[in-house]
Order: C-alpha cells, then sequence, then structure tokens
C-alpha cells in the first residue's frame, strides 16, 4: 500500500477513479516505432516515394511499417492534440498511453497534451522489447530493474518528474528473451511493491500470453491486475481463448481500426476484421468474461490518425460501441467494458 491506494495516477497527478470515465487502455499519443521497420513485400506495388497523399493511402494501410516516416508518431503532437479534443467531444474520458523506454516515451508531452485538451492521460512504466533495450539495461539484474520501475511510478520519469500510473506496455517477444524474463521478474516485483497496474505486450505466437503470465505468477506478480494486450493478433482459436482467459487477466482487443490483409510479422496471422473482433467480445461476454474485457486502436502509426483518412482514437466511441449494441451487448455491458474494467484495473490497491 502507498499514498495511491484507491487512487488513479494521471500525468497530472492522481485522482478519484470516477473522474475517468470512457478509456481507451492501450494507445500511444507520441511515440516511435522505428524498432519495428518491415520492408514491404518484393513482389506488392512500388514502395511510393511520399504515401502521404490520397492515391497512396490504401498502400500505407496495407504497409504501415513499410515507410519510415509513417512509424514517426511523435511529429504529430498538434495533429493529435486535436484528436484528443474529438475524442472528448465523442464522450472520451481517458487514454492510457502504452509508450515505455525504448520508443520515445515523452513524459512533458503526455502532461501538455493533457493539460490542453482536459483528457485524462496514463503513463507507463517500464521497458518495450528486447530488441530496443539499451546494453544498460540487458545487464541490470531484476532488483535494479525493480527500482528504476518503482521510481518511474512514485517518483517520475525520464528526469521529468512525470509519474507513470501503469506499468508498461512491458515488450516480450516470442520465444520470451533473458533481458524481457528479467524485466517481467522486475513488472512483479515493482507490481507486488506499489499494487499498481500492470500491462504485457505479448509476443506473436497464442501460447505467449499463458507464458508471461506463468514467469509474473512466480515472480509475485497480481494477474488479476494485469491487462494482456493484443489478443486479436495472437489467439485466433477460441478454444485456445477461452482456456486463456482461465488465467484471471484483463483481456484487451486493442487493434480496432487495424484492417490489413498481411501481417508483416507473421504471414501465417489472418489479422481479424473489426467485425470479427466485435466477434470474439460477444463469444467472452456469453461465456461470463464481461468483468475482463478491454478495448483500445493501440495507434502507433500516423496513417491510423484522421489527418491522414485513419479511423482516429474516437473509432471505438462512434462505430464499435453501436456495432456491438447490434451484436447483442446490453448498455450496461458496454459499460463495463469502456468505464468499470478500466477503472478497476487502474485504481492502485
Ligand atoms: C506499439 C505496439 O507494440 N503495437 C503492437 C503492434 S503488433 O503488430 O500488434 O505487435
Amino acid at each position: 500500500m502507498t499514498e495511491l491506494s484507491g487512487k488513479v495516477q494521471t500525468v497530472l497527478g492522481p485522482i478519484d477513479p470516477d473522474q475517468l470515465g470512457r478509456t481507451m487502455t492501450h494507445e500511444h499519443l507520441t511515440m516511435t516505432f522505428e524498432c519495428c521497420y518491415f520492408s514491404p513485400s518484393p513482389g506488392g506495388d512500388k514502395v511510393p516515394e511520399n504515401p502521404f497523399q490520397m492515391n497512396h493511402m490504401f498502400w500505407l494501410r496495407q504497409n504501415p511499417y513499410g515507410n519510415h516516416e509513417n512509424l514517426l508518431l511523435q511529429q504529430e503532437n498538434s495533429a493529435v492534440r486535436e484528436e484528443l479534443l474529438a475524442y472528448k467531444e465523442a464522450g472520451g474520458g481517458a487514454i492510457v498511453e502504452n509508450t515505455t523506454s525504448g520508443i520515445d516515451r515523452d513524459m512533458s508531452t503526455l502532461r501538455q497534451m493533457s493539460h490542453d485538451t482536459g483528457v485524462h492521460v496514463i503513463g507507463g512504466a517500464g521497458f518495450y522489447v528486447d530488441s530496443t533495450h539499451t546494453e544498460a539495461t540487458k545487464g541490470m539484474s531484476v532488483e535494479e530493474l525493480s527500482d528504476i520501475i518503482v521510481g518511474e511510478v512514485l517518483r517520475g520519469a525520464d528526469g521529468t518528474g512525470i509519474r507513470c500510473g501503469v506499468i508498461g506496455e512491458i515488450g516480450t517477444s516470442w520465444p520470451i528473451t533473458d533481458s524481457e524474463k528479467r524485466v517481467l521478474r522486475a513488472t512483479a516485483h515493482a507490481q507486488a511493491q506499489l499494487g499498481c497496474p500492470v500491462i504485457i505486450h505479448p509476443g506473436r505466437n497464442p501460447a505467449a500470453p499463458a507464458q508471461v503470465v506463468r514467469v509474473l505468477q512466480e515472480a509475485g506478480g497480481d494477474i488479476g491486475k494485469t491487462v494482456m494486450s493484443h489478443l486479436d493478433r495472437t489467439i485466433f482459436d477460441p478454444g485456445e481463448l477461452l482456456e486463456f482467459a482461465k488465467q484471471g487477466c484483463y483481456l484487451e482487443y486493442d487493434l480496432f481500426g487495424m484492417e490489413l490483409l498481411n501481417y508483416p510479422y507473421d504471414l501465417n496471422v489472418d489479422m481479424p476484421s473489426d467485425s470479427q473482433r466485435v466477434q470474439a467480445l460477444v463469444l467472452l461476454v456469453k461465456e461470463g468474461y464481461e468483468d475482463h474485457i478491454v478495448v483500445a486502436h493501440d495507434i502507433h502509426t500516423k496513417n491510423r490518425l484522421t489527418k491522414y483518412g485513419g479511423h482516429g482514437y474516437s473509432h471505438i466511441l462512434k462505430n464499435i460501441v453501436p456495432k456491438m449494441l447490434t451484436r447483442g451487448f446490453t448498455q450496461s455491458q458496454v459499460d463495463k467494458v469502456l468505464i468499470d474494467n478500466p477503472k478497476r484495473w487502474l485504481t492502485f490497491k
């Protein structure tokens, strides 16, 4: 227990959880995804020199990781600020900003954006995937890593004094590397000390989420206060999904708005459409998991901003919620997904 007990910690300071309102649990407002550049397949269309034009928008949607400039979300602060105002207008209250060390976390910009727009922003502590770990990070013990994470929550991140309200997204690959295992154990130790929420980026394999849970559990983590992200590109078989759901963590569908034919990081993956994402949520509700679902768009490339013809941060509120209602969700179940579940997860014990 800390002085944060019963509170949610935003970049503007601790707040009463009831102030959050509708919350996207996995977004990025400013970051770089350069670590994950992926050359477009040679057989495809010729790579456009400047894809940020109307006639190239479809190419960019299909190849979001095949253009360096598209990965520099941090160049779009003023567009993102406008998007946040639109999100508020659409009924949004809060956003969990999952940018951790390795992908250019910028706490000062997050604080400024929250101050300018009135949207509550919760910043993320910890480390992204192994390929972004520095040599120094790779050389640290679990205790040293845990001290850094605890410091980012209690004293502030990157020398700004602005405090994180969640640990994550903690990046893991498939298979999980040694350095990532140490970060996971450090995350569990920090969570046990702070009673805080944790959010995980699993590797791209259906077995990855359960393996992460095992590592966290063995190190004393609180799985009931942990979100497993990106399930929409990780577990496809309904039986496997329900088996994983038994672990008791929050189940996050967070790539809403992202519809592409070939998922470059694993060509065996058929990225679901938004309609298929809603079908997965319907299944989870039917099986009794309505208290464990959270959703988001995980915007991490420029082309997904409305400025570039993308769906923006309000897509779920404007388009997915009506779809959920036509597919059998009650309003109270929608409110659980958007308000109650994020609030319970984000409140420090
Ligand atoms: C920022 C981030 O990690 N997004 C997830 C991209 S992925 O392709 O679903 O792994």
